[in-house]
């Protein structure tokens, strides 16, 4: 069966759309999906990715292309802008989202807090909404080993506390979009969230533990 999505070889008809697709774990994430014969849409607003033309494909998926032999759908979309997400979701069947977009460094978060709560709470909130108006349940929600703040026990595990002393505007943004990731599941049970803390990332790829809250099918 060809994916009714976007006719590409994928033998599974609808696709995941991986937001954030252009970096570095995004774009891992993509050779992974392929490589499972996934069919993949792909969404960056390319500002940490590198890109030949002016909102052209990110050359990490031009590269993921080359050496999965598959083809990626991809769109320049912020995720704060509701209706540009919304035409991507109208345009494919999405099933899932993997969610990847975001600021990420730490110490520029405490510099410019404000881009880092409009980007990643606000644009994730954005998403969030897109989602559920076009009736798509299912998340993967990248968030990082910040929401610990400082351990009050090693190693960390899924039962230790988050939100509490967090260090920096960074980690606060990925802890909030935890919990607005709560609330909808307490909201709507039938939504499946699942959150990935990222303990460390390396050239190996990521290592990272999930927390799934309200999995019910
Ligand atoms: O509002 C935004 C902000 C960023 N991006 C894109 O998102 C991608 C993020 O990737 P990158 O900057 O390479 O970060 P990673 O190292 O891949 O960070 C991953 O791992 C972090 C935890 O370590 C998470 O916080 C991030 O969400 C997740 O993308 C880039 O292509 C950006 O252009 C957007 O599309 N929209």
């Amino acid at each position: 069966m060809s994916c009714i999505s976007c006719k590409c070889s994928g033998k599974i008809s609808e696709a995941i759309l991986v937001t954030g697709g252009g970096g570095y774990v995004g774009s891992h994430t993509v050779v992974e999906l392929l490589n499972a014969n996934y069919c993949v849409v792909a969404i960056d607003n390319l500002s940490n990715c590198f890109s030949g033309e002016k909102h052209d494909k990110p050359e990490s998926l031009k590269r993921v292309e080359k050496l999965t032999g598959k083809k990626i759908d991809f769109y320049y979309v912020d995720i704060r802008k509701k209706d540009d997400l919304d035409k991507v979701f109208k345009k494919h069947k999405i099933s899932a989202v993997i969610h990847f977009a975001a600021l990420k460094s730490v110490g520029e978060s405490t510099q410019i807090p404000l881009e880092y709560y409009e980007n990643n709470v606000g644009g994730s909130n954005t998403l969030f909404q897109v989602m559920q108006e076009n009736g798509v349940k299912n998340l993967v929600y990248s968030s990082s080993a910040t929401v610990y703040g400082l351990p009050q026990f090693l190693p960390l595990t899924e039962n230790h506390p988050t939100g509490q002393g967090c260090t920096n505007p960074y980690g606060k943004t990925k802890y909030f979009v935890e919990e607005i990731g709560k609330d909808l599941c307490n909201a709507f049970p039938n939504i499946i969230s699942s959150m990935g803390q990222y303990l460390n990332a390396d050239v190996k790829g990521a290592y990272y533990r999930y927390q799934s809250y309200i999995p019910v099918g």
